[in-house]
């Protein structure tokens, strides 16, 4: 558990601006227009419930209802365009809307009457997802729309988020079956005028990895994620957009709210798999898989959970490379030992070897649950879609890479100070490693701060702090006994990577935290 004398002291400012009468805190808000899905996977109702879920309020506007449910789509009604302005001014006139999203706009009278209200009301931020085929591949939206959508409403979009035959329909029919046919049209589509298009690969085939590209109109990011096996695909899509919405409402660029959206995305379908709604080929996905209160969420996802630190194993490739062992294989020995969080360090390896001893690490941790952080390089964390980073301080700053990996990310960062600890919370940090407790050979020119620095800092730290520098089974009981507030775990090298049985080392180590553990008499922190 935190500390809550120490977080407090920290956060008592923070509350009373939080909490203060005379200036409420400014909800973040989206509005969405679009339609209604009767089988709430997909649609207005999608969107509402992934917007809550992101701790983003969202107002609608329905253009068509749908009789649908997980089989299909059994009817359409669409509303005259009048009735969908005035919805839109209805919510307009009234509430501050951060970002509008669009879903399904059956018809062009009804996409002329959103321009129109766009303009109108200068909404800056606006996510196009040009619905025509719903995922269970009923036509939603015909081609009568593909004017007024191509050259009405995309020159207004921050970014429009086709799927592959979405994307090859606004292309004139340009196949679209490959990532490099992904990247050709989201080009295409961007001479349109949106200033980013993401063309999602949810229906990529012969394909382990889902990739969805994203087009800034002079680049293209290739974003990686493994797929899900699960029939709750109904609204991914929707889905999708409406985090992206929900993302650049809470203040986030277009990459990282992608990536942020993109990984909620992937957790909601990781968590449905289980669920069972209706007998179609395509169920709803579980979006309150997470269910948090409002604030959390809206400021961060999840809170990072402190136990994670407990064994934090830090991997050495000069130390694998001597016990003639690859990386990949030392981290599951050491999973396999006990370690509860993963480090991938590698301070000789060039970029491309990097990830691919990072892909494989992850692939590990995945299997077992264990998070796999790297280690200074935030390009290679995002190439492989990583659990997280951790920075030193002369790395990449914490504010900038929680900028660029979002909030659902772990970022741990390295500080021998007070000053350093209480910014690193401030920036956006979720936990802190705090060493050198002893002399250790493992990290050149590295100050100790020996137990004392360890106890000051935890005693002041508004963040979880894991403990780090020379510590083995020798001395770790006597680190775990000082037991200053905050420290949650300890991390360590040499004592699990310099020896010839990884597995074993971590067993022994996790058996001397185990044994100190049961003598302790201070309060409970290694929860
Ligand atoms: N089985 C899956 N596993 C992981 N991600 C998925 C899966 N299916 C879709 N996605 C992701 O969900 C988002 C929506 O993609 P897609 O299903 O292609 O859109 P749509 O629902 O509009 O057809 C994309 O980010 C895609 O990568
Ligand atoms: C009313 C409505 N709007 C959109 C979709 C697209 O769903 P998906 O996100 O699966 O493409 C849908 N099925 N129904
Ligand atoms: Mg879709």
């Amino acid at each position: 558990m935190l500390n809550l004398a120490c977080s407090f002291r920290f956060k008592s400012v923070t509350a009373t601006a939080a909490f203060s009468t005379d200036s409420p805190a400014h909800v973040p808000c989206v509005l969405t227009i679009a339609g209604s899905d009767s089988g709430a996977g997909a649609g207005i109702q999608a969107d509402i419930k992934a917007c809550a879920a992101r701790g983003v309020y969202c107002c609608s506007a329905i253009t068509s209802v749908t009789a649908q449910n997980t089989i299909g789509v059994q009817g359409i009604s669409t509303l005259p365009a009048a009735f969908v302005e005035q919805q839109i001014n209805s919510v307009l006139d009234d509430i501050h809307v951060d970002v509008v999203k669009t879903g399904m706009l059956a018809s062009p009278e009804i996409i002329q009457s959103v321009c129109s209200r766009i303009k109108h009301y200068s909404i800056g931020s606006l996510v196009v997802d040009p619905v025509m085929v719903s995922t269970s591949g009923h036509e939603l939206s015909g081609p009568s729309i593909l004017d007024r959508l191509r050259k009405a409403l995309l020159p207004l979009a921050t970014i429009v988020t086709p799927n592959m035959s979405e994307a090859s329909v606004l292309a004139d029919g340009k196949p679209v079956n490959t990532v490099l046919d992904m990247r050709e049209v989201a080009a295409e589509i961007h001479r349109m005028g949106p200033r980013y298009v993401l063309v999602k690969g949810g229906h990529l085939k012969n394909s382990h990895d889902l990739v969805d590209v994203l087009y800034d109109g002079s680049g293209w990011h290739e974003l990686r994620g493994s797929r899900i096996k699960t029939r709750s695909t109904h609204g991914t899509g929707c889905t999708l957009a409406a985090s992206i919405a929900a993302e650049l409402a809470k203040g986030l660029d277009v990459l990282p709210a992608v990536m942020a959206a993109k990984e909620y995305v992937a957790k909601a379908l990781e968590h449905s798999s289980s669920i069972k709604i209706g007998g179609g080929a395509q169920g709803p996905m579980n979006h309150f898989f997470q269910l948090a209160d409002w604030g959390k969420l809206s400021s961060r996802q999840c809170r990072f959970d402190p136990r994670k630190l407990f064994l934090y194993a830090v991997t050495d490739s000069g130390m694998n490379k001597r016990w003639d062992r690859s990386t990949p294989a030392a981290v599951e020995q050491a999973i396999q030992g006990g370690a509860t969080i993963i480090q991938i360090r590698e301070k000789e390896a060039e970029t491309l070897e990097f990830i691919e001893i990072a892909e494989a690490s992850l692939a590990i941790g995945r299997k077992y649950g264990v998070p796999v952080l790297i280690n200074d390089r935030v390009d290679v964390a995002v190439a492989c879609n990583a659990d997280g980073v951790h920075l030193g301080q002369t790395d990449m700053p914490v504010r900038l890479a929680r900028s660029i990996l979002g909030p659902g990310k772990i970022i741990g960062t390295s500080c021998k100070t007070v000053e350093q600890a209480v910014k690193a919370y401030e920036d956006g940090a979720d936990y802190i490693g705090c060493g050198g407790v002893y002399p250790t050979t493992t990290k050149k020119k590295n100050k100790t701060i020996g137990l004392d620095g360890l106890r000051l800092l935890c005693e002041a730290s508004p963040l979880p702090v894991v403990a780090i520098g020379g510590i083995s089974a020798a001395n770790v009981e006597e680190v775990m006994n000082s037991r200053p507030a905050m420290l949650h775990g300890v991390a360590v090298v040499s004592t699990l990577f310099d020896q010839s049985d990884v597995g074993q080392a971590t067993r022994d180590l996790r058996a001397s935290m185990t044994a100190a553990l049961s003598e302790s008499t201070a309060g409970k922190v290694f929860s």
